[in-house]
């Protein structure tokens, strides 16, 4: 019998944080044969991340153009994704995780192809098509067409449920987001690999030990302006009020970010602000630091892989999960709940323990293994085409 002919889509960073362990999975699983499309939907800050897992890319694709809509950056995605899928070869199966315009591209393609969809992270919602735009409505446009919905949690899967999508297409696997997370702590603790500590050192972080380290990361539109200004008062009271306290912020490259962070932070000495990090220093900063406060999705699910509480700015979350276990804390953009809540972590060493030591809600690092053997087993017994055909 032929290999199960898998292609993986995928167009920025997080998602291929999240697929590369299921794409190392399957290329080393001889019942697959894999191809790899790269719409470079984000081009620089997934380069570095491709290199560190060491993806092979088949199909480097070019999404985006200056100043296009969101309805060409599709239209584009589903032309240059159609070429791809116009060459005769047989695919048994289209993956794809999350909710970026790549994913609906690809996903429509799939379904004009009559090739079996894969949605890995399927079932996150927020029930607002505004928030995330246009996120909400690719996973909910996605639900309709994937064959597989591989949910993180069992919250996720519920809410499939409720959409009427019927139980046998639904399987909680954990959020392979945990995977990647084990395969790049094993990595940077190789010989021959540089270690935490020497990340550290090059990005010029104080190492004394003395330092308590703590992560912010700050990207989404719904915080620009008056948001970001409010968590960068937020940390300058908690530096002035604590010592040792060295914040590190990775900046994203948004002026309406990165002004206002350099205008109000840019001269303080503990506050350490970075350009974004790649993925291994990312993992370095954050197994280092005591805490993290983050409006990232990929962030509050790999903060309990680390045992390290997480504070939200915002005032929701598609990823209840993590409050509800206990590792993590809705703060939203007010400065004076987010001292509150960091002081917190910062003061009272039992809260901390408490949070630190939560259970990870999003799983033991072996989705990408139950997402395989399902996929296998079903090709197998021949399950997927017929019901789509
Ligand atoms: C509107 C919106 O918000 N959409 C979400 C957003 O996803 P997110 O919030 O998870 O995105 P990020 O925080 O960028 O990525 C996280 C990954 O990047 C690593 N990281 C982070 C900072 C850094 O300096 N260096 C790094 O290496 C980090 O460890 C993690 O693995 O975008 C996705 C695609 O556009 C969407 O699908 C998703 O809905």
């Amino acid at each position: 019998m032929r290999p199960i002919l898998i292609s993986f889509v995928f167009g920025t960073r997080p998602e291929l944080v999240k697929l590369a362990p299921l794409i190392l999975a399957a290329q080393a699983d001889a019942r697959f044969a894999v191809e790899v499309v790269f719409t470079a939907q984000h081009d620089e800050l997934v380069r570095d991340a491709i290199g560190f897992f060491g993806i092979h890319i088949d199909h480097r694709l070019d999404m985006m153009q200056e100043g296009q809509s969101l309805t060409q950056l599709l239209a584009r995605g589903l032309q240059q994704i159609e070429r791809v899928y116009a060459d005769g070869r047989k695919r048994d199966v289209v993956v794809v995780q999350g909710d970026t315009t790549t994913v609906l591209a690809a996903s429509l393609v799939a379904f004009a192809h009559k090739i079996s969809l894969a949605h890995v992270e399927a079932g996150l919602r927020s029930f607002d098509l505004e928030h995330p735009f246009p996120e909400e409505g690719n996973r909910q446009l996605v639900s309709r067409l994937a064959h597989w919905h591989f949910a993180p949690t069992p919250l996720s899967a519920r809410n499939l449920e409720n959409e009427g999508v019927a139980g046998e297409r639904i399987l909680v696997t954990g959020n392979t987001v945990v995977d990647a997370v084990h395969w790049a702590r094993q990595r940077l603790s190789q010989p021959g690999t540089e270690s935490a500590q020497a990340v550290l050192s090059a990005l010029g972080l104080p190492l004394t030990g003395q330092e308590r380290l703590v992560l912010v990361t700050a990207h989404r539109r719904e915080n620009f302006g008056e948001g970001i200004r409010h968590i960068c008062d937020a940390v300058a009271r908690l530096v002035q009020t604590h010592e040792n306290l060295h914040v590190v912020w990775p900046v994203h490259l948004n002026p309406a970010v990165r002004d206002v962070v350099r205008q109000s932070l840019g001269d303080n000495a503990r506050v350490h602000l970075l350009p974004p990090l790649n993925y291994p220093q990312l993992m370095a900063v954050l197994q280092s630091s005591h805490f993290a406060l983050t409006d990232s999705g990929g962030i509050q699910e790999e903060c309990p892989s680390f045992g390290k509480p997480v504070l939200i700015l915002r005032t929701t979350t598609e990823r209840p999960e993590v409050v509800q276990a206990g590792a993590g804390r809705l703060v939203g953009t007010d400065a004076d709940l987010i001292v509150h809540e960091a002081g917190r972590l910062l003061d009272d060493a039992e809260h901390f323990a408490r949070m630190a030591g939560a259970e990870n809600p999003f799983g033991d690092g072996r989705a990408s293994l139950r997402i395989l053997e399902r996929i296998a087993t079903d090709v197998c017994t021949g399950v997927p085409p017929q019901a789509l055909m």
